[in-house]
């Protein structure tokens, strides 16, 4: 059963669904998801009815919502992966969690299913310490502290915005690792969550997330299509590219970001070899960006996340744009996006 402690009215579970009948999935994590608030978006290229089963609490969101609310934007698509964005955008709680479709509850090593709702929040409630890493992991976790050594100016910690989550059975691998090792699976369960240092990037997996949207919800957007793309294609990236801009401006706004449980149980579609086809592009251009968001700075003057993604997106468009045309686009959607956001009544308060 899901943690009765938790206020349900903070969160929003958002779900990009693909497939139309989302109730095997729904099933599975009833113990944990019923008590809250459910976000459906529907991928606008899917036909058919999208089937839901009773007992929950749920919006679903279509096509014509979509184009309702965004109108003819050229440079803000809501299809396949990024369908889950827009259940970001029309939230209107604290805290989103994004589980994929494709997953289900994980078991810990004590064989207990893993509350993702219960440990997300936990991770986002409690602090982050970025700035000085603490070797026992999370020094907030019942049973652990600050190791010597670690400075008692810093154990107040910081705001953790973005709670990464993992995955047993098949893990987030790209599909070069996966063509590699088929059989590879996850079994290695890790009790553990930590602070991803300050100015360390990281490849922010959309599978199991959660993130507290009145900080951070406008700096995860799936800005960048690669130049050649196809509806799958250039989404191979979106949440690779969007970690890195949250990341980035957490650092800024001197923000947490953790990574480690909960766990979800993974369950893979699709062929390697085919991923591999579609996703090449986008693992080689990831190389050419890392640099720039290694070395990108944002001014002192941006002091929400808000700003942060349309001063980011100036440098996209300025030291990215003459790399590739496609770059300049995905500044100008991060532009559009702020408008949008602000638009649609999601401002954010200043950190
Ligand atoms: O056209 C689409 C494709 C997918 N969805 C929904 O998005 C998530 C993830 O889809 P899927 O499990 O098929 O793909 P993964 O590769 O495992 O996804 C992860 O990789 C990233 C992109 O490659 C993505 O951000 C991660 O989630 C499911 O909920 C599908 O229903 C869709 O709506 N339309
Ligand atoms: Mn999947």
């Amino acid at each position: 059963m899901s943690d009765s402690s938790i206020n349900t009215s903070e969160v929003d579970i958002v779900i990009a669904a693909i497939n139309s009948d989302l109730t095997p999935f729904l099933n599975e994590w009833r113990p944990i998801f019923s008590p809250f608030h459910l976000i459906i978006v529907k991928d606008p290229d899917m036909d058919g009815e999208l089937h839901v089963p009773e007992g929950f609490n749920v919006d679903v969101f279509t096509k014509s919502d979509i184009n309702q609310m965004v109108g003819s934007s050229h440079s803000i698509l809501f299809s396949g992966y990024s369908c889950r964005y827009f259940g970001y955008l029309v939230s209107r709680k604290k805290y989103i969690i994004s589980i994929d479709d494709d997953c289900v509850p994980a078991k810990d090593n004590n064989g207990h299913i893993v509350d993702v709702v219960a440990q997300h929040i936990a991770n986002l409630k409690a602090p982050a310490t970025p700035f000085f890493f603490n070797t026992l992991y999370d020094p907030y976790r019942k049973g652990a502290d600050f190791v010597r050594g670690y400075p008692f100016s810093l154990r107040s910690g910081v705001t953790c915005a973005l709670s990464c989550g993992l995955w047993l059975n098949l893990a987030d691998y790209d599909a070069p690792t996966q063509a590699l090792k088929p059989e590879q699976r996850n079994s290695r369960y890790v009790d553990a969550v930590m602070t991803v240092p300050v100015r360390s990037l990281m490849p922010v997996s959309g599978i199991n997330i959660a993130f507290d949207r009145e900080v951070v919800g406008p700096a995860l957007f799936p800005a960048l299509r690669l130049s050649a793309e196809g509806k799958i294609r250039w989404e191979t990236v979106e949440d690779i590219w969007s970690g890195m801009c949250v990341k980035v401006i957490c650092d800024h706004l001197g923000i947490g970001v953790k990574t480690g449980i909960p766990y979800v149980w993974r369950r893979e579609r699709g062929d390697a070899i085919e991923s591999l086809k579609k996703e090449w592009e986008g693992v080689k251009l990831m190389e050419e960006v890392v640099p720039f968001f290694q070395s990108v700075r944002l001014p002192r003057s941006a002091v929400t996340a808000e700003d942060c993604v349309v001063d980011m997106a100036k440098a996209v468009k300025e030291q990215l744009g003459k790399v590739d045309p496609m770059f300049v686009r995905a500044g100008d959607a991060m532009a559009d996006w702020v408008k949008l956001w602000k638009s649609v009544g999601s401002s954010t308060p200043g950190v």
